[in-house]
């Protein structure tokens, strides 16, 4: 059996996206992903993304798979990459459309915009250490600037959910982080039971910062929505960041705005389809 996949990228986060609107239960299961998303002997992608039907009186869910095989709770990047991929199935190319998508951090809101970027309504990012989770504060209070030691080093760290958890560095040279050695040690540091997403932030000015991530599930990636987001709301609540902020990834940049309106999280950039093709099914 063979099954229909796109791949999307959004700043040079990849991701294998499939059609799944025929059924609740995605057509292939972790194990596959892994392999799928192997460079060498399969597709590539940092993760599978799956389009299933909606719930909750959304219009679609989504569901995805990291490149190791574990679920996040959702992925800024795929969203966007995703409502592409639904604005393709449903033939509305050249129309801005906006579609209401449940994920596992709630119902999430892309409008894919006339110039063909999209702009998310991310939700409201969760800062007590209950939610993100973290036992850095015990106490259920907010995790900003708290100290951890990795690799020997005592770092400070500002943490945030925007439904999965990250955890932030602020740093004078984000490109001098050996990410490959410490990203790892942060992501499965005992302080993260569900383990943790981690960025280095470079502050270039208050509008605009440059980031480096180290993904749970995926390791080094060119970008990160979500990671982006929780770096302007780890800005804003340390006194570094405007709440209108620029975050420059090595894939590229994310126009983010933490809403003092409505606390929500807004996140604009590219998604943009890479190829389709047919993948053998396990
Ligand atoms: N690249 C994504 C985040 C994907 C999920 C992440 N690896 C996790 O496990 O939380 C993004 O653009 O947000």
């Amino acid at each position: 059996m063979s099954i229909a996949f796109s791949k999307y990228q959004g700043l040079g986060n990849d991701f294998i996206l499939i059609d799944n609107r025929h059924s609740d239960i995605p057509v292939i299961e972790p194990a596959a992903a892994i392999i799928w998303c192997d460079r060498h002997f399969g597709i590539g992608g940092d993760g599978v993304i799956f389009v299933l039907p909606g719930q909750n009186g959304a219009d679609y869910t989504m569901r995805i798979f990291n490149s190791d095989g574990s679920e996040p709770e959702m992925c800024g990047n795929g969203i966007r990459c995703m409502a592409k991929f639904i604005a393709a199935l449903e033939g509305k190319v050249d129309t801005a459309v906006t579609y209401k998508i449940y994920t596992l951090a709630g119902i999430i809101t892309p409008k894919v915009l006339l110039d063909g970027q999209v702009e998310v309504d991310m939700g409201e990012p969760r800062l007590l250490s209950a939610e993100i989770p973290t036992t850095l504060n015990a106490s259920q209070e907010k995790v900003i600037g708290r100290s951890i030691e990795v690799d020997g080093k005592t770092w400070t760290v500002t943490c945030v959910s925007m439904g999965n958890p990250h955890c932030m560095t602020f740093v004078e040279d984000a490109s001098s982080i050996p990410l490959e050695t410490i990203g790892p040690k942060f992501e499965h540091h005992p302080a993260f039971p569900q383990r943790t997403n981690t960025e280095f932030v470079q502050v270039i000015r208050p509008d605009y910062v440059k980031m480096r991530v180290w993904e749970r599930g995926a390791g080094i990636t060119l970008a990160c929505g979500t990671g982006a987001c929780a770096t302007v709301v780890a800005g804003v609540l340390t006194g570094k960041c405007d709440r209108l902020c620029t975050v420059e990834l090595p894939g590229g940049g994310l126009q983010i705005e933490w809403s003092q309106a409505d606390n929500r999280v807004y996140m604009t950039g590219p998604a943009e389809l890479v190829f389709k093709g047919e993948a053998a099914a396990e």
